[in-house]
């Protein structure tokens, strides 16, 4: 987990899926199945990139009440994946919930899964969070309270962006994982996302794991995309 380049794989479908990841021949990857695709391929689409021995970041960000997620959970711990979340804006006692689900549903002998919990999304801006969600605090506040309350729900750690990852560790822990989207080359496009950072800024604030999508799947050559962005997340420089 500590350490990765997470892929987003935002497609529509399997088929879709499986002729993107033909390029990374037999490379085992740390993949991000998301609404888009979960939503259309439902659980086989997990158990068929665990068959090729892809890690799964199942990210489907629950947020209901306790016992609707509860339930939710003790499903997709069935599924074997490796890290689920939530919306931390659910509640400490939603997320408390989430894990009680998680460890009813996993199988014997598989650890949980870990878990952890959106503060703010990384397409969120401070202005859109004052004036949208009507938080009347810096963004940094926001998404610091946030990680607390995923701390003490006993979580593994949060999704924020890499500006928020030095101070979440500072005050929860080295172990308390920060998974960051909204990662860019300086020569990507920045699309919908509003707090975004290279893969060396994110490294540089001891982020545990990037997540990456279209800057990847959406490139010419997503294989040598993958690559460059991989070497300067992990510091190797030719
Ligand atoms: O705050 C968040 C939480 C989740 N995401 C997800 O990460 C990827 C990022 O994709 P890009 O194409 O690199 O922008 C995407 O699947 C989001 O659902 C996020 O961006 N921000």
């Amino acid at each position: 987990m500590e350490k990765s380049l997470i892929i987003a794989l935002d497609f529509a479908g399997k088929q879709e899926v499986f002729q993107f990841l033909k390029q990374f021949n037999d490379e085992k990857l740390f993949i991000k199945v998301g609404m888009e695709l979960f939503y259309q391929e439902g659980p086989s689409i997990i158990y068929d990139l665990k068959e090729k021995g892809h890690d799964i970041f199942l990210d489907l960000k629950l947020h209901d009440i306790p016992n609707t997620v509860k339930g939710a959970m003790k499903g997709l711990a069935r599924l074997g994946c490796d890290l689920v979340n939530v919306h931390a804006a659910g509640g400490k006692e939603m997320m408390e919930a989430a894990l009680e689900g998680l460890e009813a549903g996993t199988v014997a002998g598989q650890g949980r899964p870990f878990c952890i919990a959106v503060t703010q999304l990384t397409s969120t801006s401070e202005e859109q969070m004052q004036e949208e969600q009507l938080i009347h605090v810096p963004l940094e506040e926001s998404v610091l309270h946030y990680a607390a309350l995923a701390k003490t729900a006993g979580l593994d750690g949060v999704v924020c962006s890499p500006f928020e990852s030095k101070q979440i560790h500072h005050l929860m822990g080295e172990s308390f994982l920060t998974v960051t989207p909204g990662i860019r080359l300086k020569t990507d496009h920045v699309q919908d996302q509003k707090r975004v950072a290279t893969p060396e800024f994110a490294k540089s604030e001891g982020v545990s794991a990037i997540v990456v999508g279209r800057p990847i799947t959406k490139s010419e050559n997503p294989l040598e995309k993958y690559i460059e962005i991989k070497r300067s997340w992990e510091g190797v420089h030719q």
